[in-house]
């Protein structure tokens, strides 16, 4: 027998049973499912991730739609214990869903949701303060001065990189990917410009290595699969100037962590940022030590607007697929569904497996014609 989990209800009386597996930011996620008629229960548990168990004590009998996190494994087993409850609707809390097995969820006809298009330049503004906070020690320099240890001004005291005139180097040119290049080189290149000196000069590379052993810095922002387990690895590293910065706002299991701890120990100049880890939420032993690494958990998506964003648009996944709306056109433009003085159009607003589960239903896109 499941052991009980602790739960806050809203909306006691309402027809759909939602569920949220943790408490999220803001209450217009709440109130929008209310004022739909679900009652919303979100579970209180202390615990930081949720087993299968906890998850499956949640889902209890009844269920409409769960919204989940990055952290929980999303497989057969939910699924199916989401679809012998009633359960048609799962969203991820994230735009990344590695966590997902979507072939399951697609036999149990249950829609996943993730949530893209919020999160996009919150990300990039993190890869990019990773990457100048690597390049100037700045967290060395922060531990140097709090340990008491600065009793005065010396030329070699943290000396870092200068970007300035630098090749920056993004792997997994997405979204968030073209966001962080933005950042770090358009509004610089127009700097320079008014200053009179050469622009920033960019160009597509013709194969990762090149972007290896060209770039200074290199922000990685692949999506996780098996083609991207390990992209960085021991060859790799090695390739990369002893002196660059690795910066990984992506998934974890992109990069070899032990290779990575070795790497960091043989080459004092090479720095890293790290938003995440192989084994998140542990770092591999060593990783640690290293004060040419920067480690930070998991914020990249951590600004208000953006976590209150993604809690909309998840509970709007569920609330669309239970009231039976279409799917929206273009995932990548929400911005109608985060507008608050305005009611969400009546869409799902990101259904990943939205193709394969219509093939047995007659959903239609709405908004720019086309179907996603
Ligand atoms: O996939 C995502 O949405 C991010 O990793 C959360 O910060």
């Amino acid at each position: 027998m499941a052991k009980p989990v602790s739960i806050e209800v809203w909306n006691p009386n309402g027809k759909y049973r939602v569920i949220s597996t943790k408490p999220m930011p803001g209450t217009r996620w709440i109130n929008l499912l209310v004022e739909q008629g679900c009652r919303v229960e979100i579970c209180t548990e202390k615990k930081t991730i949720l087993s299968v168990e906890d998850i499956i004590a949640l889902i209890g009998d009844k269920c409409d739609g769960v919204i989940g996190q990055l952290t929980e494994d999303w497989g057969d087993t939910l699924f199916s214990a989401l679809s012998r409850a009633g359960g048609k609707a799962f969203s991820n809390m994230a735009v990344g869903y590695n966590n997902v097995d979507v072939n399951a969820a697609n036999k149990y006809g249950v829609a996943v949701g993730n949530t893209p298009g919020v999160l996009t330049e919150t990300t990039a503004e993190l890869a990019a303060s990773l990457s100048l906070a690597a390049a100037r020690r700045i967290v060395e320099a922060d531990e140097f001065m709090r340990g008491g240890l600065y009793d005065g001004w010396l030329p070699n005291l943290f000396v870092g990189n200068l970007l300035k005139g630098q090749t920056v180097g993004v792997i997994g040119a997405g979204r968030i990917g073209s966001a962080y290049a933005r950042m770090m080189v358009e509004a610089y290149g127009e700097f320079l410009k008014a200053n009179g000196e050469k622009p920033v000069t960019w160009k597509r590379a013709s194969s990762m290595d090149e972007v290896l052993r060209e770039a200074d810095v290199i922000s990685l922002h692949p999506i996780l699969d098996k083609t991207t387990y390990h992209l960085v690895n021991k060859e790799r590293l090695a390739m990369m100037k002893k002196e660059a910065i690795l910066v990984n706002c992506s998934r974890g299991p992109v990069v070899d962590e032990v290779a990575l701890v070795e790497h960091l120990k043989a080459n004092p100049m090479f720095r890293v940022g790290l938003d995440v880890f192989e084994d998140e939420p542990y770092m591999k032993p060593g990783l640690a030590d290293q004060k040419n690494a920067i480690v930070v958990p998991h914020i990249a998506s951590a600004s208000k607007w953006t976590r209150e964003g993604m809690a909309t648009l998840a509970a709007l996944n569920v609330l669309g697929k239970i009231k039976g709306y279409p799917v929206w056109s273009n995932p990548n433009q929400v911005e109608p569904f985060l507008n608050e003085n305005a009611p969400p159009p009546a869409a799902c607003p990101s259904i990943v497996n939205a193709k394969v589960l219509s093939r047995f239903t007659s959903l239609k896109a709405v908004s720019m014609g086309s179907e996603y």
